[in-house]
């Protein structure tokens, strides 16, 4: 059975890459009838085949809302051609940017009420349909951008979408949302990379030493450079405001660990050296403490129960269960793969003073716990 939704198709994809087809995949998953169009003939017919909906024909009815989803250099130019082509469509644009979009819209005259930007807040480290989900948008916050002359129609229109998707609508002006991207996304996926582009010469021993740390800040890395080059040009100046900052405290931490480099020991270190590493640190702390947890919610401190999983078919599926047989909820799961061990350990976030009850109930399943 599909679950009821509120949009009205036929809704056009247009750019069927991750985010067209995973959109294009989720309204088709609900029931909605999607056409899909991409420049690329292979990118359109591998999205048919992950059942992201139908290419489009020429004797398609006119899509009621359309969907463009490519990459942002050119998505002004499809909303473009997109509003000019079906004039009654709500047209809106996924792109990472909304602020250089919309300018460009309004430059060339194009017809604002029946266009919203939008932007969810959820993708991969992987392009193309081949990596689409249906649910990637799942509990994940979709902004929606009125243009200043939107149609509530097509707010809602858009609204509707993001809500069909399981997303969580957000409203915001472009430029606000261009400035808080810079800082949440952007950024650090530039910080990602730079840290990771470190590691091209580093020496098999030294790489073998990688624990989980390494891999969460470089997580972002492994993502397409065409694209995030587009993204980045895109949304230039207030990247590089927050890049200026990340330079400023950098050097701070610099100075400071070249006086500590030159000193015999911490007692005869510069005054105020030391203290300006650990407030580097400490800022650090109080950021992080800021970043939302599980379910959008403030970040909540949960105790960890950290497993030694054998790698071994069913030893994870069987320290879940283990879990659940223990009446313990799982707020979140991390496994970390020693470098050439046979073992993996899973560290499970569980609510606080649960922690204890886990541990007992998962040693008594005979499970070698970390402390
Ligand atoms: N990848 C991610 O995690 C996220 C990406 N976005 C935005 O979604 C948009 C698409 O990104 P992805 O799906 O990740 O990229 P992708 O590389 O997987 O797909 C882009 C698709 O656009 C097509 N395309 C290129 N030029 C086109 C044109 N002139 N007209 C129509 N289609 C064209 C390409 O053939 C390709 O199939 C971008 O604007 C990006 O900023 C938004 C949220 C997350
Ligand atoms: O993987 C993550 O944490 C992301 O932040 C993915 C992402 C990439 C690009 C976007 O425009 C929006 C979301």
């Amino acid at each position: 059975m599909t679950q009821a939704v509120a949009t009205q198709g036929p809704v056009r994809v247009v750019g069927t890459g991750l985010l067209g087809a995973s959109v294009g995949l989720g309204l088709a998953t609900r029931g909605v009838d999607v056409v899909l169009h991409d420049p690329s003939r292979t990118a359109l017919a591998l999205a048919r085949d992950v059942g992201a909906g139908r290419p489009a024909a020429s004797d398609d009815a006119a899509p009621a809302l359309v969907v463009v989803a490519a990459p942002p250099d050119v998505t002004a130019d499809v909303v473009r051609a997109e509003l000019a082509a079906w004039p009654d469509a709500v047209v809106t644009d996924v792109a990472s940017v909304k602020g250089y979009v919309l300018d460009e819209l309004r430059a060339a005259g194009a017809d604002l009420s029946r266009y919203v930007g939008s932007h969810p807040m959820a993708g991969r480290e992987r392009s193309g349909p081949a990596a689409a989900v249906p649910d990637l948008f799942v509990g994940r916050p979709w902004v929606i951008a009125d243009s200043g002359t939107s149609s509530p129609q097509a707010l809602l229109a858009v609204r509707s979408l993001a809500v069909d998707l399981g997303a969580i609508p957000v409203e915001m002006e472009a430029a606000a949302h261009d400035e808080a991207v810079a800082l949440v996304s952007h950024v650090p996926q530039v910080a990602s990379s730079l840290v990771a582009a470190r590691l091209r010469e580093a020496s098999e021993p030294a790489l073998g030493l990688a624990g989980q740390g390494l891999r969460d800040v470089t997580r972002l890395a492994a993502s397409d450079p065409a694209l995030w080059t587009s993204i980045l040009a895109a949304n230039a100046e207030a990247v590089a405001a927050v890049l200026r900052d990340l330079r400023t405290d950098l050097d701070v931490v610099i100075e400071a660990l070249d006086l500590a480099a030159a000193a015999t020991g911490p007692e005869n270190v510069e005054l105020g050296a030391l203290a300006s590493i650990a407030q580097a640190i400490g800022q650090g702390n109080t950021g992080v403490a800021r970043v939302p947890g599980k379910h959008g919610g403030a970040a909540r401190a949960y105790e960890v129960v950290t497993a030694l999983v054998p790698d071994v078919p069913g030893e994870l599926a069987r320290l879940l269960a283990d879990v659940g047989d223990a009446g313990v909820n799982l707020e979140d799961l991390q496994l970390e793969h020693s470098a050439g061990r046979p073992v993996g350990m899973a560290s499970m976030s569980v609510l606080p003073g649960r922690s204890e009850h886990l541990e007992a109930e998962l040693s008594a399943r005979g499970w070698r716990l970390v402390s």
